[in-house]
């Protein structure tokens, strides 16, 4: 009888990345993300977060392996399909400094206008309803609707580009390092902020971040890449010190993590096998 549970949300198959200079970003990672999961990544400076991130909305093209997003393959043909789909939300916000707030936010449904709407600028009201609906979910104003972008803060600025990131009500947000640019108290409050929206929507969210506390605070699950292999994966109870030590020690080449039977958890094909010295 054919099997009645739903691909996951993402897929990465044996996804290896050699960009044009030689550099080998990522090696054979296979990983499969189930709907609603908060997933964290986490590594050091160029281990490959970055890449992984990007191969999911095809920004990245892996050199080996393949990609499916809600079980599409993800292939240069159908990403005009699959990135209104897709919100993304990026380490230095990317929100256009001199346009308004509103304007930045409504800028999240360009992808899943026809063109001459996004050409002259020209939003339905239902998307006009939900940017206000958006920007009062993650905590700004009716003030700050009409001021420049350029004039909040870090926190208020990533805060629109989570609501940005929201506006078309993809399946899959990716947020690539969205808390490196703030300080400890920001970071804190738009990773709840971004969970809580998350969960709210039943959104699958894959997130890369830098801070071990924050992963273990937010995350539902933990991989973890180093030199572009994949060495943890688990939940974040599983990610203990001397996982955390190990997986930052510089010299020593990385073990990939390895199926193990029995898994940890259900969630988790891939057993925590990266062992502290
Ligand atoms: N366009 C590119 N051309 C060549 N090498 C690249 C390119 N983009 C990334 N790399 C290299 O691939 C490796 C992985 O980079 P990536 O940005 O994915 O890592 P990262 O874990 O996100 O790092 P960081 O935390 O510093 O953002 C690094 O060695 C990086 O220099």
């Amino acid at each position: 009888m054919p099997s009645l549970s739903p691909p996951p949300m993402l897929q990465f198959d044996a996804v290896a990345m050699r960009y044009a200079d030689g550099t080998e970003a990522l090696k054979s990672v296979s990983l499969a993300i189930p709907r609603g999961q908060f997933c964290v990544i986490l590594g050091s400076s160029g281990a490959g977060k970055s890449t992984l991130l990007r191969m999911a909305n095809g920004l990245v093209e892996p050199s080996q392996g393949s990609i499916r997003f809600a079980g599409q393959a993800v292939t240069r043909r159908n990403l005009a399909q699959i990135r209104p789909r897709i919100g993304m939300i990026h380490q230095q916000f990317n929100l256009v400094a001199r346009a308004t707030v509103a304007a930045n936010v409504l800028a999240g449904a360009l992808p899943g206008l026809p063109l001459w709407r996004s050409l002259l600028g020209l939003y339905p009201a239902a998307l006009q309803d939900q940017a206000c609906a958006l920007l009062e979910a993650v905590g700004l104003r009716p003030e700050h609707l009409t001021r420049r972008a350029s004039a909040l803060s870090g926190g208020q600025q990533q805060r629109v580009g989570i609501a940005r990131a929201f506006m078309l009500a993809p399946p899959l947000v990716l947020a690539d390092e969205p808390v490196a640019s703030l300080d400890p108290q920001a970071s804190h409050d738009v990773l709840e902020l971004l969970r809580a929206q998350a969960r709210q929507r039943d959104t699958t969210v894959l997130c890369s971040l830098h801070q071990v506390d924050l992963a273990r605070a937010f995350a539902d699950r933990i991989v973890a890449l180093r030199d572009g292999v994949l060495v943890f994966d688990g939940p974040p109870a599983a990610f203990d010190a001397a996982t955390a030590q190990a997986l930052y020690r510089r010299g020593d080449a990385p073990r990939p993590a390895r199926p193990s039977p029995p898994p940890p958890h259900a969630a988790f094909p891939h057993a925590p096998t990266l062992e502290a010295a």
